[in-house]
């Protein structure tokens, strides 16, 4: 039974790469599947992977009708078995809508990916419609880490490596950027207290706390 599935992780927990893994493995075995994408950091119409692999895909738009473009390409005769939907969480609730209804009147298998709240810990609309409507989430087994150690849950929005809680839900962007606007995975203690890297003064997480001759 065709199913929807929302695999979802913090920023840079790995989530593209498994949707590009997930799209090779499948067309490897002689399945047919369509990608889509919102907004990626590399551009538009593009899935990208930290892990440096690319592939072209469609550009969801607020006005794209993701169950009509899948019932057009069959209708010319294209075949779709499954699909993957990237950065999901940008999505309108519509759109996920459209993917349910793909899923249950089409038999196709969607496998979204997206994280599920924004800088101020929000849910954004499409990974709530997701979370309300999908037959699985799947939480990605490769932990992100706060700066401390702990695993990282959420998101911050940094401005020259301080945390910030003003501004826009939707800012493209990505972590490791330290002297602009970016995003830096924190636990949800030092989200709380809005402590990050940069202001803890954590070089690394493994820094000298045992240094030889120590008593
Ligand atoms: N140089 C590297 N060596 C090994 N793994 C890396 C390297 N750079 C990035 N990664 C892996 O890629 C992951 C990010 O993958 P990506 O698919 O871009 O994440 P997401 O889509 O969740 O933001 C990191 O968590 C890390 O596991
Ligand atoms: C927390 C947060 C993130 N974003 C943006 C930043 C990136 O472009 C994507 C997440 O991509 P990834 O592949 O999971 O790294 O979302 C945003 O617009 N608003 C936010 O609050």
């Amino acid at each position: 039974m065709a199913e929807l599935v929302f695999f979802t992780g913090t920023m840079d927990s790995g989530k593209s790469t498994l949707a590009l893994q997930l799209d090779h493995n499948h067309n490897a075995r002689g399945r047919a599947g369509l990608i889509f994408t919102r907004d990626d950091r590399a551009g538009s119409a593009t899935i990208s992977s930290r892990l440096g692999l690319k592939a072209a895909a469609v550009e969801v738009e607020d006005d794209t009708d993701l169950l009509n473009h899948v019932v057009q390409m069959m209708s010319a005769g294209g075949k779709v078995d499954y699909v993957v939907a990237d950065e999901a969480q940008f999505y309108t609730e519509d759109h996920i809508e459209q993917l349910a209804r793909m899923v249950d009147e089409l038999s196709i298998d969607v496998y979204a990916f997206g994280i599920t709240t924004d800088f101020r810990t929000r849910l954004f609309p499409g990974s709530k419609r997701l979370i309300e409507l999908a037959d699985r989430i799947e939480v990605l087994q490769v932990q992100t880490l706060c700066w401390c150690g702990a695993r990282a849950t959420h998101n911050a929005r940094t401005v020259r490596g301080e945390m910030v809680l003003e501004g826009e839900q939707v800012m493209v962007g990505d972590t490791a950027v330290e002297d602009e606007i970016g995003y830096e995975v924190l636990c949800r203690r030092h989200h709380r207290r809005r402590l990050t890297a940069a202001r803890s003064g954590a070089g690394s997480l493994s820094p000298d706390t045992l240094p030889f001759g120590a008593a």
